[in-house]
């Protein structure tokens, strides 16, 4: 709803009403319908503020309404009364004005934002476009290449930003609605008819095509496959070359196609999803309400490779104290420098001063005597992480919590060797841990739920996407991983090619195929991994027992490839080849196709055609299958948890909402039937053998992704 009272006399107050983001729901928006009215026939009143309750000026549109029937009044035309209203109205902007809460804000004559508000038209992002014209009007107020810019992101700008843009007026350090409402005294009584802003001219940059050519390939090669991007630039372009009348049809035509379209279900499903996963749960019933965090103001990052450098710059970042320890005199000084320019290139970037001086150095473990959590990110090697905490342990004030960032070793193993395993958890981030935005917390069995608290609230104030999971090999993200590389390698033994795959999986929407991907990573990571499980073996046996292991299926197509010396981008061979040593710009590679052809001839395989349909249905089914399988054992407490891992860690196309939720738009029937099919085809692979969640969902009617939890439930209640 919204609140309407009289301030000094003249100014009509309308503030809206409706927590925690005064979202534009039905009641709100009629009750703006409502308080304008009131504002604008009382004579006394001379001018108008619209202001949000408890600091925060409005959050768009509510998300909940979508994909429900309509009611109350469309926001357009509410919009539209405000701007033609013939006394000044001026918004107070605390908080955020997103969405169609800066479209109502562009719509007022005037803005006033407080210095720490945040504005911005993040519909992109909800596979939407700003149509209550937030499209038409700012190309009008700050000319099409910002416009476009900030459309077509979704970014949100600071209110320093949008006052040097020309989105608000005046930014105050003061209470907001007092500043407005003088501001609204002072401009009482005077023509509005240069304030309306559907009435400008949008600025006509000279070289728009050219313009339009560029941001559209931009939006195309960034979002690959997402239709919101680019009707948002089609909408901008409306705006810069036809009346604002017309501009407002096509925003709405296209707004049609993107709001009934299965991304924008699946955009705002992801939206819902990654707030979902804060309110975890573990297996024991302890739960996100019912457990206090403790507090954490200091840190200690113990081993400065990859993983240590990435993981306490975030952490600095985040405002905390970090102790950075490292044996290595050598490693000390390289991390030292590295981390002092990740933190000068991000405060460049950002805006703002380097953290420098929160962290501090060590060759000593002894420097973490005094802080309350330690991540340690030393060697994968599980006898030297035992050392390690026993070596904190002893060291370490008492109830520090101890974290490994762990991406394969089992974290349970490791805290029993510690006199207090409920203190210790995975926190699992992903390289570069400063720029990825995911994080695993791993419990165990013995891990207090205030340890997975404390983590889960530290992974959030270091920005990431924090998921809670239960300790298996992999543990949800590697683990679902593991199926979808075995299955690209069991392609390239059946005729595919890398290049084949990967446009494949590219065209569906990843960043970068699997084996592109796999380059990127380091072929040998992988390697080292099959090599300590056994599964590796040197040399080029031939014959049918050389593609079995453990009685299974196995393809040593990637061993071989490593035992070439190819380890991808960083040896300047991997699956592709590449100008040289460090390069980016993968290159087919005819090496690699006689060898994949020597490869089927020494082991008696003949290649066949394969489309991309095969490799879609065998890389990204086979993960899926494995997801319902870690929500059958309870490691992840729901398909949210999965999809959002997928989508923040591992590039699955947001616009498809995750594995899980992808698997539901396909249907869970056909993913069964896909999966029968290739299990009948290839019986030597166990993992394509659909698992019982999956055929139990199928069986009850294939419910929409929000019921499964339940189902699953059943299934245990009866086994
Ligand atoms: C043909 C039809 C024509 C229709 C034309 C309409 C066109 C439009 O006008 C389209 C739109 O506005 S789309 C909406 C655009 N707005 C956004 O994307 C902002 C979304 N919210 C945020 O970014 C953060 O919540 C924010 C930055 C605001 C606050 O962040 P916090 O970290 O402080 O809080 P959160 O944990 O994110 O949120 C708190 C609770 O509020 C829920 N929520 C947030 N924004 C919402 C929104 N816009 N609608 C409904 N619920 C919303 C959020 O889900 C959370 O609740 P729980 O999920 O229960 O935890
Ligand atoms: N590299 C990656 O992409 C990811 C790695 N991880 C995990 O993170 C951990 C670290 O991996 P990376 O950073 O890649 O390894 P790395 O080899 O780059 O760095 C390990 C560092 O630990 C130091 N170190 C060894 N023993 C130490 C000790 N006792 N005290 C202090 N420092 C010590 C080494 O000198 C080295 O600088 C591993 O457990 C790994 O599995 C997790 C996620 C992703």
């Amino acid at each position: 709803m919204a609140q309407y009272t009289r301030v000094s006399g003249v100014v009509g107050l309308i503030t809206l009403q409706n927590p925690p983001v005064n979202a534009l729901s039905a009641v709100v928006r009629q009750g703006i319908v409502d308080k304008v009215e009131t504002a604008l026939s009382d004579p006394k009143v001379k001018s108008v503020v619209i202001c949000g309750q408890n600091g925060n000026f409005c959050g768009g549109a509510d998300i909940k309404e979508f994909g429900t029937k309509m009611f109350g009044p469309p926001l357009i035309p509410m919009i539209h009364s405000i701007e033609a209203a013939n006394k000044p109205v001026v918004a107070a902007i605390e908080g955020s004005a997103l969405g169609g809460g800066l479209e109502l804000a562009l719509g007022c004559h005037y803005r006033i934002a407080h210095s720490k508000a945040r504005l911005g038209l993040p519909e992109v992002t909800l596979g939407l476009l700003p149509a209550a014209g937030g499209s038409q009007r700012l190309p009008r107020l700050i000319g099409v290449p910002a416009a476009l810019n900030l459309i077509t992101t979704g970014r949100h700008v600071t209110a320093a930003e949008a006052l040097q843009l020309g989105i608000v007026d005046q930014v105050t350090d003061h209470n907001t609605v007092d500043a407005a409402v003088k501001f609204a005294l002072s401009v009482a009584g005077r023509s509005l008819d240069a304030r309306r802003i559907s009435t400008y001219p949008c600025p006509r940059p000279s070289d728009l095509d050219a313009l339009f050519e560029e941001v559209m390939q931009k939006v195309r090669q960034s979002a690959r496959g997402a239709i919101a991007p680019v009707a948002c630039v089609q909408a901008v372009r409306a705006a810069a070359t036809l009346p604002y009348t017309q501009g407002m049809e096509r925003e709405k035509e296209l707004m049609a196609t993107l709001f009934t379209s299965g991304q924008a279900r699946a955009m705002q499903y992801i939206f819902f999803a990654q707030r979902a996963v804060g309110r975890w749960r573990m297996p024991s019933g302890a739960s996100w309400d019912t457990s206090k965090p403790r507090p954490v103001t200091k840190a200690a990052v113990i081993g400065l490779g990859t993983m240590g450098r990435g993981i306490a710059v975030a952490l600095a970042r985040a405002g905390l104290s970090v102790v950075a320890v490292e044996t290595q005199e050598k490693q000390l000084l390289e991390a030292k420098q590295a981390m002092s320019s990740m933190l000068e290139r991000g405060a460049k970037r950002r805006g703002g001063v380097p953290a420098l001086g929160l962290i501090s150095y060590s060759q000593s473990i002894q420097a973490a005597a005094d802080v309350d959590l330690v991540i340690e990110a030393v060697f994968e090697d599980m006898a030297l992480k035992i050392e390690v905490f026993k070596q904190l342990t002893a060291v370490c004030k008492p109830g520090t919590l101890l974290c490994t960032n762990t991406s394969g070793l089992d974290v349970d193993q490791l805290a029993s060797e510690t006199p207090n395993p409920e203190l210790v958890v995975g926190m699992h981030f992903f390289a570069p841990a400063h720029v990825m935005n995911l994080l695993e917390v791993v419990y165990g069995p013995r891990s207090s739920p205030q340890a997975v608290a404390t983590a889960m609230q530290l992974g959030k104030k270091m920005g990431k996407a924090s998921v809670a999971v239960g300790n298996c090999s992999g543990f949800v993200g590697n683990r679902m991983l593991k199926l979808y590389l075995e299955q690209a390698s069991f392609l390239l033994e059946e005729g595919a090619t890398p290049e084949l795959v990967d446009r494949a999986l590219e065209e569906f929407g990843f960043p970068m195929g699997v084996f592109r991907m796999s380059d990127l990573s380091g072929l040998d990571v992988g390697w080292r991994v099959r090599k300590a499980a056994g599964l590796a073996e040197p040399g080029e046996a031939s014959g049918p027992s050389a593609r079995i292991r453990k009685g299974y299926r196995y393809s040593p197509i990637g061993d071989l490839v490593c035992e070439q010396g190819r380890f991808g981008q960083k040896t300047g061979r991997g699956w592709y080849q590449y100008e040289k040593p460090g390069s980016r710009v993968a290159r087919s590679d005819p090496w690699m196709h006689s060898f994949l052809e020597q490869y089927r001839a020494r082991h008696g395989l003949v290649a066949r055609s394969i489309d991309h349909q095969e490799v879609l249905e065998r890389c990204l089914y086979s993960l899926i299958n494995e997801g319902f399988r870690i929500l059958e054992d309870g490691i992840a407490a729901g398909p949210e948890d999965i999809d959002v891992i997928y989508v923040f860690g591992y590039g699955w196309p947001r616009h498809r909402g995750g594995p899980m939720f992808y698997a539901s738009m396909v249907g869970l029937a056909k993913v069964l039937e896909r999966l029968e099919h290739y299990h009948q085809a290839h019986p030597d692979v166990p993992n394509l053998q659909p698992c019982s969640l999956l055929r139990r969902l199928v069986a009850s009617g294939s419910p929409p992704v929000h019921m499964w939890r339940e189902v699953r439930k059943k299934l245990h209640s009866q086994l």
